[in-house]
């Protein structure tokens, strides 16, 4: 049973509380045995009924348990068409602000001592120069 696979168009047909399909990571759930036990409430689920829940879900940060009880839901798979809404993937900021910054801090202050380098030359050639002159 759980290997059944659903279309998005299935899918969207079970939205009342007696027969509550979600998809969440692209697997269909059954959730109306569980509506009435969810500690975040039946209307939350309701609300994602017959669609892509998987943001509102991680969004959330479900429990491991929470996990087990949605495996136990399970009913068959998401059988993708074109045309689908896209899949709500949950991806995790990996890039740290603060790495990128003192990168080009780094780079700032490099320019600075060049820059300011380039200067203390040209104006010690410059009073040489000067200098020879007199
Ligand atoms: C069938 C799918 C779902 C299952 C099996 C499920 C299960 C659970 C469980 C077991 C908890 C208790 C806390 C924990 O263990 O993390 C919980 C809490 C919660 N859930 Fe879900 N959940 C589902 C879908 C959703 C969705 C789609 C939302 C949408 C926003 C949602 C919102 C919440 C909220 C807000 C809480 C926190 C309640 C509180 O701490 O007061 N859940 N859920």
């Amino acid at each position: 049973m759980a290997d059944k696979e659903y279309t998005y168009s299935d899918v969207s047909e079970h939205t009342t509380k007696k027969d509550l399909f979600l998809v969440i990571h692209d697997k269909v759930y059954n959730a109306s045995s569980f509506v009435d036990e969810h500690p975040g409430g039946e209307e939350v689920l309701l609300d994602v009924g017959g669609q892509d829940a998987t943001e509102a879900f991680e969004d959330v940060g479900h429990s491991d348990e929470a996990r087990e009880v949605l495996e136990g839901l399970l009913v068959g798979k998401l059988k993708r068409k074109e045309g689908d809404p896209q899949p709500k993937s949950y991806a995790p900021t990996t890039q740290t602000a603060s790495t990128t910054e003192g990168a080009s801090m780094g780079v700032g202050l490099y320019a600075i001592v060049l820059i300011g380098g380039v200067l203390a030359f040209g104006a010690y050639k410059y009073l040489q120069a000067q200098q020879e002159g007199q």
